[in-house]
């Protein structure tokens, strides 16, 4: 039976996608997350989940495939998940006070279809002490999120202000993946 595969290991997209009602199953695209300095943060989130999508597409042809990718950008800086603490808290010292964008790219693959697109929120963050940032960092939290801070978690504390989608911060802009995976079922009804 066809399935829905999340191409992504991200407990953050598992939780969302369960919390929507989705049944799907996880498997990891294992796609290198490189890009070439200077690309667009619009085509590197897309282009990443493609690959992601595409790498599991590839295994999986009768499946539905959803890849995505997430990064931050602040005044043209693209930031992902720092490499270690100090990376860290470089990151929060940037975006401290000040106004970022979250982006995040998917790609929904169905047989010969493939959707992709992006969504784009902006968060202001507080002005940020350095024993707070210090504090923040050392924690695991930050480790494994593009711009070094989880809004779903203490990272919460840093946020004064979100214009867009929350979920889409967290990793996966729920509310407009299952419009297009409804969108789907239905035109495969239609056919
Ligand atoms: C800004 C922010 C990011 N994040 C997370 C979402 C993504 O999981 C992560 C960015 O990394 P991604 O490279 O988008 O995803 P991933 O490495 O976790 O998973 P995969 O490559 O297998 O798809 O940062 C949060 O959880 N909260 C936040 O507030």
């Amino acid at each position: 039976m066809p399935m829905l595969l999340l191409a992504s290991t991200s407990p953050r997209r598992s939780e969302l996608l369960k919390m929507a009602g989705y049944e799907f199953n996880v498997t990891s695209s294992d796609v290198s997350e490189g890009y070439l300095r200077g690309t667009p943060p619009i085509q590197i989130v897309e282009q990443l989940a493609a690959r992601k999508a595409e790498a599991v597409a590839k295994l999986n042809p009768q499946d539905t495939v959803l890849g995505a990718d997430t990064v931050v950008v602040y005044k043209g800086r693209v930031l992902g998940k720092p490499k270690d603490p100090e990376d860290a808290k470089a990151m929060l010292r940037l975006l401290s006070g000040n106004v970022h964008q979250v982006y995040t790219g998917y790609c929904v693959i169905c047989g010969k279809e493939m959707i992709r697109g992006h969504e784009c929120t902006s968060v202001e963050f507080y002005p940020l002490s350095e024993a707070e940032i210090s504090a923040y960092c050392e924690t695991p939290e930050p480790m494994d999120k593009a711009g070094a801070y989880a809004i779903q978690g203490r990272g919460a504390l840093f946020i004064k202000r979100i214009d867009g989608d929350f979920y889409n911060v967290m990793g996966l802009p729920i509310g407009k993946i299952n419009r297009i995976l409804a969108g789907l079922k239905n035109s495969s009804k239609e056919s």
